[in-house]
C-alpha cells in the first residue's frame, strides 16, 4: 500500500498507523460476524415521488430501514459537500481541533457525545474507540452565522441547503407514517420536531486491524428517522432475520433508518433496525446523515411504554453509558410484567 507519509497527520494521534501497532493484540470485535445469506439487493427501495402509506408500512414493520430514490436532493449539492468535507477532514489534526468549534463541532473516537458536546467515553479501555472522526452540525445554529474563512463558510451554506433538503425528506416520510400509523394530526406534530434537526458528517479512517475494530458498533439510532448519504466506499450494514446484511452502496441514493423514537411512538409496529459500520483497511469512507427527534417535552404514550419523554431517554441513555458502558435505550421505558406489579 502506498500511503501519503503526510496524510496521517490529519488522523486523531490514537488512529495513526504506528500509535496503534500496541493495541492490535487486544480484543477483537466481540459482535457476531455472520452475513445474511440474502442479497444486500434486497434492502427494499422506496421512490419518493411514489411514496403512499401502503408502501411504507410493511417495510417499517419488517425493515426498519429502506433506500430511498426520487429524493430531490440536487446531485452536484452531494458531490460538493462531499469535497468539501474531505477537504476539512484532511487538515492536520490540530487544525481541525482550532478551526471546527462549536456550534459546528469537530470530535472523534465516538458517536456518543453529552448534550455539551464532549465524547462520552464508554470505558476505560481503548478498544472500545470507533475508528472514525466527525462533525456535529446543530441544523438551528447554520443560519445564524457566518464563517470568515471561506472555506468553511461554503461549507456552512452547503450544509444548511442539504439541511433544508433533509428536513423537507423527514417531514412527508413521517406524514405519510403518520397516516399509516392513524395519528391524530396534534400528536404528529410533537412527535417529529424539525428545529431538533441535526447533521453528522463522518469520516471513518484506515483501519491496519480492520478485522478487530469498528467503525460504529451495533446500535439503533435513538432519532425519530435518520436518513444517510454514504459515499461509494461501503461498510455499512444493517441487521435482518439474524443476521447481517451489506448496504451497498449506490450512487446518489439515501438510506433512511426508524430510530428508537419512532419505534416507540408506532407502539412497537414499526421497528428501529439494528446497524453497524465496518472500516476499511485501505481507504477512508465519508458519510452525512441526518437525525431529527420529537419535540424534547413531547409525552409519548404508548400501551408498551411508560410515558416519556425524548429528554428522559437521552438523559438514561447518558447514564446507561457513563454506568453500563452501553446504551441500554428502549427496554428501560418498555413496561414488563414485572414493572407492572
Ligand atoms: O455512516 C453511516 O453510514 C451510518 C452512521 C450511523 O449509523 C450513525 O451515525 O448513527
Ligand atoms: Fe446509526
Amino acid at each position: 500500500m502506498t500511503t501519503n507519509p503526510g496524510k496521517f497527520n490529519s488522523y486523531p494521534p490514537f488512529f495513526r498507523p504506528n500509535q496503534t501497532v500496541d493495541h492490535v493484540e487486544h480484543g477483537s470485535k466481540s459482535e457476531s460476524d455472520s452475513c445474511s445469506d440474502l442479497n444486500s439487493d434486497s434492502v427494499p427501495v422506496i421512490d419518493f415521488q411514489l411514496m403512499k402509506p401502503e408502501n411504507l408500512s410493511k417495510i417499517c414493520k419488517e425493515w426498519g430501514m429502506f433506500r430511498l430514490v426520487n429524493h430531490g436532493i440536487p446531485v452536484d449539492l452531494l458531490r460538493q459537500l462531499h469535497a468539501y468535507a474531505n477537504k476539512l477532514f484532511s487538515l492536520d489534526f490540530e487544525s481541525k481541533q482550532a478551526l471546527l468549534t462549536s456550534p459546528m463541532l469537530y470530535f472523534w473516537g465516538s458517536p456518543a457525545l453529552t448534550m455539551s458536546g464532549k465524547v462520552q467515553q464508554t470505558g476505560p479501555c481503548s478498544q472500545n474507540f470507533n475508528w472514525l472522526e466527525g462533525l456535529n452540525v446543530p441544523l438551528s445554529k447554520m443560519t445564524q452565522l457566518e464563517y470568515q474563512d471561506p472555506v468553511l463558510e461554503s461549507f456552512r451554506s452547503l450544509l444548511e441547503e442539504y439541511g433544508n433538503h433533509q428536513t423537507r425528506l423527514a417531514k412527508a416520510i413521517f406524514t405519510t407514517m403518520a397516516q399509516d400509523l392513524n395519528f391524530p394530526p396534534p400528536k404528529a406534530a410533537s412527535y417529529l420536531s424539525p428545529p431538533t434537526g441535526i447533521l453528522r458528517v463522518y469520516r471513518y479512517l484506515q483501519c491496519p486491524m480492520a478485522e478487530q475494530r469498528w467503525g460504529i458498533n451495533a446500535h439503533t439510532d435513538s432519532s425519530v428517522l435518520s436518513i444517510i448519504y454514504q459515499d461509494q466506499v461501503g461498510g455499512l450494514q444493517v441487521y435482518k432475520n439474524d443476521k447481517w446484511l451489506d448496504v451497498k452502496p449506490i450512487q446518489d441514493t439515501l438510506i433512511v433508518n426508524l430510530g428508537d423514537m419512532m419505534q416507540a411512538i408506532s407502539n412497537d409496529k414499526y421497528v428501529s433496525v439494528k446497524h453497524r459500520v465496518k472500516v476499511n483497511k485501505n481507504k477512508e469512507r465519508i458519510s452525512m446523515g441526518y437525525f431529527v427527534f420529537p419535540h424534547e417535552n413531547a409525552v409519548i404514550e404508548s400501551s408498551k411504554y411508560k410515558p416519556f419523554t425524548y429528554a428522559d431517554f437521552r438523559a438514561e441513555k447518558e447514564l446507561d453509558l457513563k454506568n453500563v458502558g452501553i446504551k441500554i435505550g428502549l427496554p428501560r421505558f418498555r413496561i414488563t410484567e414485572e414493572n407492572e406489579l
